[in-house]
């Protein structure tokens, strides 16, 4: 399986439809903590995913370590994901990754599963 990381900051998101449209599977990455970003983040999202109607989704609620972060329940609301609507597989994780990547929490290793999982059905 290969994965492509495309970084969010602007000089990088024209990149982002043209690979998608050769992608089985979305993983965006949000930062829990950046409150201030969000509906940005949701205005990109939905943007993104109204090109692919039935393109599975995976959101990682990222930073949930900090105290800062926003809760699930407040990420599913400010990235509308409950807009997504009912044809296209959709997940929310709440993730967080050590400095130095020494601990892979539970949480990342179910989320692989997952992924591999929704990337063979997609082939
Ligand atoms: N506390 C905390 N810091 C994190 C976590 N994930 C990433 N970081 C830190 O956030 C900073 C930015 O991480 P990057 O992954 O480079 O940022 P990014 O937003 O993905 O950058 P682009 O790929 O350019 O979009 C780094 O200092 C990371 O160590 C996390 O779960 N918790």
């Amino acid at each position: 399986m290969e994965f492509l990381e495309i970084g969010g900051s602007e000089p990088y998101r024209s990149y982002w439809e043209k690979y998608l449209s050769r992608g089985l599977l979305l993983i965006f990455v949000v930062d829990s903590a950046d409150h201030g970003r969000l509906p940005e983040a949701k205005k990109h999202l939905h943007r993104l995913i109204g090109t692919n109607p039935v393109l599975p989704l995976v959101v990682f609620a990222n930073k949930q370590d900090l105290e800062s972060a926003y809760p699930i329940a407040d990420i599913h609301e400010a990235l509308a994901l409950s807009e997504v609507g009912n044809d296209r597989k959709m997940f929310l994780f709440g993730t967080q990754v050590t400095e130095d990547g020494s601990e892979i929490p539970w949480v990342m290793q179910d989320a692989r599963d997952l992924i591999a999982q929704l990337a063979a059905d997609a082939q």
